[in-house]
């Protein structure tokens, strides 16, 4: 993303789906809501489009408060439904959508969904719980969802029907890139069956991995925790004589918060991500890489995400998880039982300190910033669904909240580019260029 103008120009549209002509004057007073729709021009780059395109003009529905509203709120029933991995600011957007609906446009009632999709399935007997003003004013001191969450499976027409049986009038479903293919699923469901269902996504995933979103709620302050413990891990590493520091980061296909907590943290002298296959011996390999570092500096900190190094393990995961993402092998005890074999075959002295902060990063309370980001992101998706806007998701793109349609966040999941001014700064700072080489060619790499 580079440019941003105001007016759309010969931009590619991004179109959102809507459920009808508003007709229904706002309860908010007129110099808050915009007559009709706004629309804003990026340039979007290959960050965000496919690797290697050219930058495009595209042009995006703003968010924000219209003056005309599709449905009438005194009749209108919402529901929240949080689902997939935690993420610090769950809570802060549960309390923005509850506090909006209630306190903008009045709405009688929120209903809170429990534990994931399966709150929607009679099968599993969870109670629906209505969220009221009180019910979630202090809840974004505290980590995790008030509502719980789940991974797997449930079908669509089920949760179709139990919408229809709550008399729902829109859905928010605050989830990750799982979340959003079963978002976009759920409307069409709606569709087919004729149901003027408002289906909005709040996108949400530590991983930062949805296609379209430059950042996620939530990863900023994971990213804050991550580089704790990297603090702590250069730290514990420097203290002794050729300290190793290794600290095991999540991110299953996308290694953005060890890229990013890396840059925040410039002691870090190797970062391992699953975008970039690297070697363990030979001319540039890892090992001889790290045994340089500790001969210039006495000490070495390597940061790894979890999904780094898969294909060096010999025992390829076949498993998958509920949702079917797919399950990792261990890189850090591997690299941890390798890094003694090379070492002590050569006589080399070294100490090694492992960190795995593991579920640390992403079930504490969001940061300042995050938790301004989860109450714009709240709010703008009430005024979207108050709208009839569906098919969708709020953004935040070069600080423009707009609309985004659940076809293009679904579309692929998102992982840093090689090329990207992320991976080369890692490269650039860490001086590991000769591990992971800046070419995306593997045979470059080792
Ligand atoms: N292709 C799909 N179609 C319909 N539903 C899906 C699809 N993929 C995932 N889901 C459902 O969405 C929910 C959340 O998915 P998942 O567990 O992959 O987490 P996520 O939303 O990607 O979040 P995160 O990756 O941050 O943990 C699960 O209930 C899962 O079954
Ligand atoms: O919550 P689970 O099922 O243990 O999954 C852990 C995964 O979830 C994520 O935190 C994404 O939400 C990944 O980084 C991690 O691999
Ligand atoms: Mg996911």
């Amino acid at each position: 993303m580079n440019t941003c103008e105001a007016t759309p120009s010969a931009a590619q549209e991004i179109r959102i789906q809507s459920l009808g002509t508003p007709e229904i004057d706002s309860p908010l007073s007129r110099n808050l809501a915009t007559a009709g729709e706004r629309r804003v021009v990026f340039t979007v780059d290959e960050e965000l489009v496919d690797e290697g395109a050219a930058p495009r003009p595209m042009s995006f529905e703003l968010a924000g408060p219209r003056d005309r509203i599709y449905f009438d709120p005194s009749k209108t029933k919402c529901a929240i439904v949080t689902c997939g991995g935690l993420c610090p600011g769950i809570n802060d957007v549960i309390r923005a959508i509850v506090m909006t609906a209630y306190n903008a446009y009045r709405v009688p009632s929120v209903l809170g969904i429990r534990y994931g999709l399966q709150g929607f399935i009679p099968s599993y007997r969870y109670d629906v719980r209505e969220l009221a003003p009180r019910d979630v004013e202090g809840i974004h001191e505290f980590g995790g969802t008030i509502l719980g969450t789940s991974r797997g499976p449930q079908s669509s027409s089920e949760i179709a029907t139990a919408l229809e049986r709550l008399n729902i009038s829109a859905l928010f479903i605050i989830g990750g890139d799982g979340t959003m293919k079963a978002a976009a699923s759920i409307q069409q469901e709606v569709a087919r069956r004729g149901k003027h269902i408002s289906i909005v996504g709040i996108p949400k995933t530590i991983d930062n991995d949805i296609n379209f979103i430059p950042h996620s709620f939530g990863f900023e302050t994971a990213v804050d925790k991550a580089a704790d413990a990297i603090r702590c891990a250069h730290i514990e590493a420097a203290s002794v004589f050729n300290g190793i520091g290794i600290v095991k980061l999540m991110g299953r296909e996308s290694g953005f918060i060890a890229a990013n907590a890396s840059l925040s943290m410039r002691e870090v002298n190797f970062v391992l991500v699953p975008e970039v296959p690297f070697s363990l011996y030979g001319e540039r390999g890892l090992f001889p890489a790290l045994e340089k570092c500790l001969a210039a500096h006495s000490h070495a900190v390597l940061a790894v995400a979890e999904g780094a190094g898969q294909d060096l393990l010999s025992e390829h995961e076949t498993r998958c998880d509920a949702s079917g993402n797919k399950a990792l092998g261990d890189i850090t005890g591997f690299l941890r039982a390798k890094i003694a074999e090379y070492f002590s075959a050569k006589k080399i002295p070294y100490y090694l300190k492992y960190i795995d902060p593991s579920y640390m990063i992403r079930s504490v309370p969001a940061n300042a910033n995050d938790r301004l980001y989860c109450g714009f992101l709240g709010q703008h998706a009430v005024h979207a669904a108050m709208s009839g806007k569906t098919g969708m998701v709020v953004a935040n793109i070069m600080d423009k909240f707009v609309h985004l349609p659940l076809e293009l966040v679904t579309r692929k999941r998102r992982t840093m580019s090689v090329r990207s001014d992320l991976w080369q700064s890692v490269l650039e700072t860490t001086g590991q260029g000769d591990v992971m080489g800046t070419s995306p060619e593997p045979e470059q790499h080792l």
